[in-house]
């Protein structure tokens, strides 16, 4: 693995003044996938909102190609090469797909990668982002995004409300994006989906990171990812004791009743 692009070490975020995520630590590697999961109000977004500055980091670092960012305004850490794709699916509706692309444009980023990535852009270049359909509006984000010439991108589930199919199309996506080098922050409902194109992950449970370690370990297990998600009682063929997590991480509290993103996976 080569040197971290993005590297966390002991990140606290609050929200109103309420600590939500405390004592992450986490590493992203330029040309990976890293998957951060965690059922919903884990603290995910919060997480990332800390990275990009939206929510104040309280204590703890955050590096950017080994340059502290924490205490820096938002548009100087994107600046610096961190792009944000936010939940949100934010595009300038009324400017078209190719105007959006060109506002977000900087240093080497390139219009063609773009439309050679998402073919369906390239025929709409004139089209305004707010007649796309959502899967297309995603692109136009994700396109934005590229164009800035990022290092890191984090990308905050990107499937909400897509349909499965589409929502394939854009993973892999992702792995092409990791593929020029970028690295890659994925938050993702659809744990499979992210465990597949990703190559570690990370699960936050109430704010606290639980698991660090391959997404191999991870892939394809429901019983761990909801013992992860909920805690729960191990049980037998769960987790090795010497493994990645804190000591009686993915044990102690009772389960909870939602079922695991893994099990509402796209098919
Ligand atoms: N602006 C806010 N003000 C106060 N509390 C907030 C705010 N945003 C989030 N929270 C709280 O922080 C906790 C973590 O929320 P967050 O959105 O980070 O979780 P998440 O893991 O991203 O969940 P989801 O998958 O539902 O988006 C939740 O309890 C939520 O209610």
């Amino acid at each position: 693995m080569e040197a971290p692009a993005l590297a966390l070490e002991g990140v606290a975020v609050d929200r109103a003044e309420v600590p939500v995520v405390h004592d992450v630590a986490l590493e992203a590697a330029p040309g990976e996938v890293t998957v951060v999961l965690g059922a919903n109000g884990a603290g995910k977004t919060t997480l990332m909102d800390g990275i990009a500055g939206l929510a104040r980091v309280k204590s703890g670092t955050v590096r950017l190609g080994g340059t502290a960012i924490e205490r820096l305004a938002p548009y100087k850490r994107a600046r610096a090469g961190l792009g944000y794709v936010e939940q949100a699916r934010t595009t300038f509706r009324t400017l078209t797909v190719e105007q959006n692309l060109l506002v977000s444009q900087r240093g080497d980023g390139d219009l063609a990668t773009v439309y050679r990535l998402f073919p369906e852009l390239d025929k709409r270049r004139g089209l305004q982002a707010g007649h796309l359909s959502g899967g297309e509006q995603q692109m136009v984000v994700l396109g934005r995004a590229l164009v800035s010439a990022p290092k890191v991108v984090l990308i905050d589930e990107m499937s909400l409300g897509l349909a499965p199919l589409v929502v394939r199309r854009l993973m892999t996506t992702v792995g092409e994006l990791a593929g020029m080098g970028i690295a890659v922050v994925l938050i993702e409902q659809f744990a499979n989906l992210a465990l597949d194109v990703g190559t570690s992950a990370h699960v936050l449970r109430k704010g606290r990171i639980v698991f660090s370690g391959p997404c191999a370990e991870l892939r394809g297990d429901e019983r761990r990812l909801h013992r992860l998600y909920f805690g729960g009682a191990p049980s037998a063929g769960g987790p090795r004791s010497d493994g990645a997590e804190p000591g009686g991480a993915e044990g102690a509290e009772p389960g909870g009743a939602t079922p695991p993103p893994a099990e509402r996976e796209a098919r």
